[in-house]
């Protein structure tokens, strides 16, 4: 057996033939040039991007949900008007459509590798937007997938393209591979999002075989060939008992001696509702919103936002809905919404609610918005702040709140410095909300965008313990939204450090839910104080496994 590996960024095992997707769209010659009539030329290039924004146009209502989302933004990319400016104008040059168009992309290629985080991951949606403009223009083969597999098989890629993966389903892929990519790439997301396992990041993985037998575990992150057939089944069958769904737990989230941990979902819209509902959420800890404001040329206007924060409402009768107000800037730019000066470091710079002071409008509808959405609904909405960082901001904030006539507002405590000094917030805020994530890439210098710098976003280092432990310790009601929550032995220390509820990615609600009927609140806190005893994150989750006896050990 010889094993590749790379970064598990979709949990689960797949089993099947290899199958290649090279993409082979050559680079049209450096300053080639047509014969003469910059119109016509112009004119095929346009006729080109029309049919390319149609496919994926076509695809993306076929696809729905996130797959449609990410379709629909290389459908503004390819629309980019600046972009068709620039194809003309060097087309008016001499220079031929094709070539044309690789220059004019080019541009924005190096303005979105420059940016770096979540914007250098889209690098190749818009290079797979590109080459599909170029296939057009040269009369070029689309890339392809097997028409007729057979059985499912293993989709493995230099990178994936959303419009190559947005109409597949679990049905005919049993894994996904790349060799590129990070745990925000679009490969990840839309893996996750179909629940098919997917490795990324594995070096040597474009090297493989067409129709050699693979086994991939996206939750190890290991590629597998040349199994023998006993081999395989193996792994499968020890790969099923860990990934089993757990049946027991159902119903609300409880210790075994019976403390309540109201188990609540992490969504980005309406469309994450179904799986929220399905994996038995008693309510939403988390709804980003910004999900909603991404990718537009103006914020979405009153009755829009209205419309999806009542369908969220609703789908939770008498549940809590804790909506985070829109976390813009970093990672997430809006165009209409800039900083107020260039940002050479964006994580640290005017996001969340910094920006909301320069853009108190923005704030005001949102929060009107949601008033609205509420009345006639039995949900509990809750909003939150992202990114507090002082007293001064959560007063302001929870003014704001009141004045919409919101009865409840907390603050997201994801900055250091709001952990340590979490006694003087507490006064301004109804309720605390710790966003593991961010706490970590602020507390160890670590960008959560770094593949790099993975080992820093562990929640189990103790340094991120003792600043959770911090927040829980004035005695508000405190709960964790971040994905440390859907680390079952975590969800248990989580609860032994004082949490009062934990949100997480749908899908882990069950083996949350089965971890902490299966341990007593004491055995919570005896693991959550043996943790934060040691000294580094590995010694931290053994002594803390020491406590709950009936997390399997890996
Ligand atoms: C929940 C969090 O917010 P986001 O991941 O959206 O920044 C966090 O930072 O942990
Ligand atoms: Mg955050």
């Amino acid at each position: 057996m010889e094993l590749l590996t790379g970064a598990g960024v979709s949990p689960g095992t797949g089993y099947g033939t290899a199958f290649l997707l090279r993409v082979t769209v050559p680079e049209p010659a450096a300053g080639s040039r047509h014969d003469g009539d910059p119109v016509a030329e112009t004119a095929r290039a346009e006729a080109a991007v029309a049919r390319v924004a149609a496919t994926l146009e076509e695809r993306a209502e076929a696809a729905g949900g996130e797959a449609a989302d990410v379709l629909g933004a290389q459908v503004l990319m390819v629309r980019d008007p600046e972009l068709a400016g620039e194809v003309t104008e060097l087309v008016a040059a001499g220079i031929t459509a094709e070539r044309a168009v690789f220059d004019a992309f080019l541009r924005y290629r190096d303005l979105l590798t420059e940016a770096g985080g979540y914007l250098a991951e889209r690098v190749a949606d818009l290079d797979d937007v590109r080459d599909r403009v170029i296939a057009e223009l040269t009369g070029l083969a689309m890339p392809g997938l097997p028409e007729e597999a057979g059985a499912p098989y293993v989709l493995v890629a230099h990178d994936l393209a959303p419009a190559d993966t947005a109409t597949l389903s679990r049905e005919v892929i049993a894994a996904f591979v790349t060799e590129r990519g990070g745990p925000t790439s679009h490969t990840a997301i839309l893996a996750r999002a179909m629940g098919v396992p997917a490795v990324v990041a594995c070096a040597g993985a474009t090297g493989l075989v067409n129709g050699t037998m693979v086994l991939v575990d996206g939750t190890t992150g290991e590629v597998a060939l040349a199994l023998t057939e006993e081999e395989a089944r193996e792994r499968l069958a020890a790969a099923e008992v860990r990934d089993a769904r757990p049946t027991a737990a159902t119903g609300p989230g409880r210790t075994a001696d019976g403390h309540r941990v109201p188990l609540l979902a992490n969504i980005g819209g309406p469309r994450d509702l179904a799986v929220a509902l399905e994996h038995g959420a008693e309510g939403v800890g988390l709804y980003r919103t910004e999900f909603l404001f991404l990718d537009r040329e103006e914020p979405p206007s009153l009755d829009e936002q209205e419309a999806a924060y009542r369908e969220v409402l609703e789908a939770f009768p008498g549940g809590p809905v804790v909506v985070r107000v829109l976390d813009a800037g970093a990672d997430k730019p809006l165009a209409f919404l800039p900083p107020t000066g260039a940002e050479p470091n964006p994580a640290l710079g005017e996001r969340g609610i910094r920006l909301f002071r320069t853009y108190p409008d923005i704030l005001a509808t949102q929060l009107k918005a949601l008033a609205r959405a509420a009345r006639g609904t039995t949900a509990c909405l809750q909003v939150m702040a992202p990114m507090i960082a002082t007293p001064d901001e959560a007063e302001w904030f929870a003014a704001m709140a009141r004045e919409a006539g919101l009865p409840s507002a907390g603050i997201m405590i994801e900055i250091p410095a709001a952990a340590l000094r979490a006694a003087d917030l507490a006064p301004c805020a109804d309720f605390f909300s710790v966003g593991t994530n961010d706490l970590s890439q602020y507390t160890f210098a670590a960008d959560r965008q770094l593949s790099p710098l993975t080992a820093y976003h562990t929640p189990w280092h103790p340094a991120l313990l003792d600043l959770i432990a911090l927040t829980t310790a004035p005695g508000l009601p405190t709960g964790i939204c971040g994905e440390a929550a859907a680390d079952p032995a975590m969800a248990c220390v989580l609860t032994g450090l004082g949490a009062t509820s934990l949100s997480m990615t749908p899908t882990a609600l069950p083996w949350t839910r089965t971890a902490l009927s299966l341990h007593t609140l004491p055995q919570c806190q005896a693991a959550a104080q043996a943790a934060r005893r040691s000294p580094t994150p590995e010694s931290a989750r053994q002594s803390a496994l020491t406590h709950l006896p009936a997390i399997p050990t890996p």
